[in-house]
């Protein structure tokens, strides 16, 4: 049996006072790919926050990549973070600067110093996603769906073991989703946990795994046939 990466028993999700989820329990296995589905403002968002820290975890138990999320404090997030890959519906690279150089600025802000390693490191990360060739590039020089490639390369810069996806495929388009997907699948494939929030059913549809819903105020596992 491969080892929980991540598991929640009895937790309880706040927004500020409110309470989105209650009697969360779930265990995800190293290796798996999840899709976390439900409707919009049902809690996916939350949920994702607190696994990367972002709001904190003040009912039940959790724990993520050997962190425990009722004990995480402040000063540990950083460190989570580097263990957690997190891709977002909107990219989210900094303007400013090229491609390479927006990878340059995580692995700086992460610790790293040695300049033909960080060069080597960010030319694997681009390759894995197919991007290697376009380095040069200003963010918006390139598609929607490279600046993906490219974020997703990023959230691999410090080859995470569980990588958090909210809505990565949201604003694109049908044949690029599915373009994100198979490289989402590739990096699984390879060994990566995946957990991915969507809303995009036709793409479940043809990439079929694990699926858990968010719904009522919990979190359930649901069957393929009835997402
Ligand atoms: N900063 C906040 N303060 C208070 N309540 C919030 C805050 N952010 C979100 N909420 C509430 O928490 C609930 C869950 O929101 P969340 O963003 O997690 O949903 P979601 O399922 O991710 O939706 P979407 O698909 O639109 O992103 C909603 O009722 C929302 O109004």
């Amino acid at each position: 049996m491969a080892e929980a990466i991540l598991t929640l028993q009895d937790a309880a999700i706040y927004q500020e006072n409110n309470r989105v989820l209650n009697n969360v329990n779930l265990e995800v296995k190293r290796g798996e790919f999840l899709y976390l589905i439900g409707k919009t403002g049902a809690g996916k968002s939350s949920f994702l926050k607190t696994l990367y820290g972002d709001l904190s975890l003040l009912e039940g138990e959790g724990s993520i990549v050997e962190y425990d999320l009722k004990k995480l404090k402040e000063k540990d997030i950083p460190y989570l973070r580097r263990k957690l890959g997190v891709v977002f519906q909107d990219f989210k690279l900094l303007p400013d600067r090229n491609i390479h150089e927006n990878l340059l600025f995580v692995l700086k802000a992460t610790g790293w110093k040695e300049k033909a390693e960080m060069n080597l490191k960010i030319e694997e990360v681009l390759d894995k996603v197919g991007m290697k060739m376009q380095a040069h590039k200003m963010p918006h020089q390139i598609s929607g769906g490279e600046q993906q490639r490219v974020a997703i390369a990023r959230a691999l810069l410090n080859d995470p073991e569980l990588i958090l996806a909210d809505e990565p495929t949201g604003n694109l388009d049908p044949q690029t989703s599915v373009e994100i997907m198979n490289v989402l699948k590739n990096i699984n494939e390879n060994g990566k946990t995946i957990l991915m929030a969507t809303h995009d059913y036709a793409l479940i549809m043809k990439f079929p795994s694990k699926t858990l819903k968010v719904e009522d105020g919990t979190i359930f596992e649901v069957v393929q046939r009835t997402v």
